[in-house]
């Protein structure tokens, strides 16, 4: 096993767009710990997540990275250690599927990807590397982007509704998929979703978001149990009551 990714910390991190879309959060994900951020629409998911990797400079505040704060130093550098994997996954559409891998490298002037190898921890075939993304599945999309994102090494993956696109068993599946890989690497995973079911049996915490701050913090084991304040019991019923009504049909 390698070493795990690194701790990421939130000290009092502030982002104003005329309101306070985030507001004074402090929070600390564990190395190696998988976290979901959920909450309603405008909650401040994206643009917390996007501090970390300077997409978004906070106002306030100060966010760390295995303990170096993540305002040192040029972005691009930063950038070149965390993994983004977003849902309009942004593959270039005139270069192969190896290409785009190798791109993240390649402008960060680091050596070229073991594409194969890449391909290969996203479990897609090795003969995949020469088609066009217009070539591939949703699915498939969605893991090239995924493999480009790990191509420059990086232990720390910010994943900003990755599977949101995808039909529902595809997007299970993939989850599962992703869930082995930040085991076997060792990654440390930051994933906003929508998808209270998806943040539930994928992440060991749950972060709920409402106006910018984090309103709940907790397991999923803890969040089901109705533990985890008002907030997480309203994301909370919907899947539950799904699964009571499927229980139900089943006799
Ligand atoms: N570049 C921007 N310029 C102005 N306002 C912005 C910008 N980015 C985000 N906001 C505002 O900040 C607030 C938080 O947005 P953010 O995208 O972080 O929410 P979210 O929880 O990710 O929402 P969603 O689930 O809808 O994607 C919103 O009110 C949004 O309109």
């Amino acid at each position: 096993m390698e070493d795990s990714g690194p701790e990421v910390r939130f000290e009092q991190v502030t982002k104003r767009f005329g309101g306070l879309a985030v507001d004074h959060v402090d929070c600390t994900i564990a190395a190696g710990s998988f976290v979901a951020l959920v909450g309603g629409s405008g909650a401040g998911k994206s643009t917390l997540l996007r501090m970390v990797n300077r997409l978004v400079e906070p106002d306030e505040g100060r966010i760390t990275i295995g303990g170096r704060d993540v305002g040192e130093g040029a972005a691009p550098l930063l950038r070149r250690r965390i993994g983004y994997v977003f849902q309009s996954i942004g593959l270039m559409p005139h270069m192969s599927v190896a290409e785009n891998i190798a791109l993240p490298p390649r402008i960060a002037g680091a050596s070229a990807p073991d594409v194969a190898e890449l391909l290969a921890m996203v479990e897609l075939p090795a003969d995949y590397a020469g088609r066009r993304p217009d070539a591939l599945s949703g699915g498939e999309r969605q893991r090239v982007g995924v493999a480009r994102a790990l191509a420059t090494g990086a232990k720390l993956m910010l994943l900003d509704e990755p599977f949101g696109a995808l039909d529902p068993v595809t997007r299970d599946a993939i989850g599962r998929r992703y869930r082995n890989l930040h085991d076997r690497l060792g990654l440390t995973s930051i994933m906003v979703t929508h998808d209270m079911a998806e943040a539930l049996l994928l992440a060991d915490r749950v972060l709920v978001m409402a106006k910018g701050r984090i309103v709940a913090d907790a397991t999923p084991t803890e969040m089901l149990s109705g533990r985890a304040g008002p907030e997480a019991d309203a994301l909370v019923a919907v899947p539950a009551r799904q699964a009571e009504a499927i229980e139900a049909l089943r006799g």
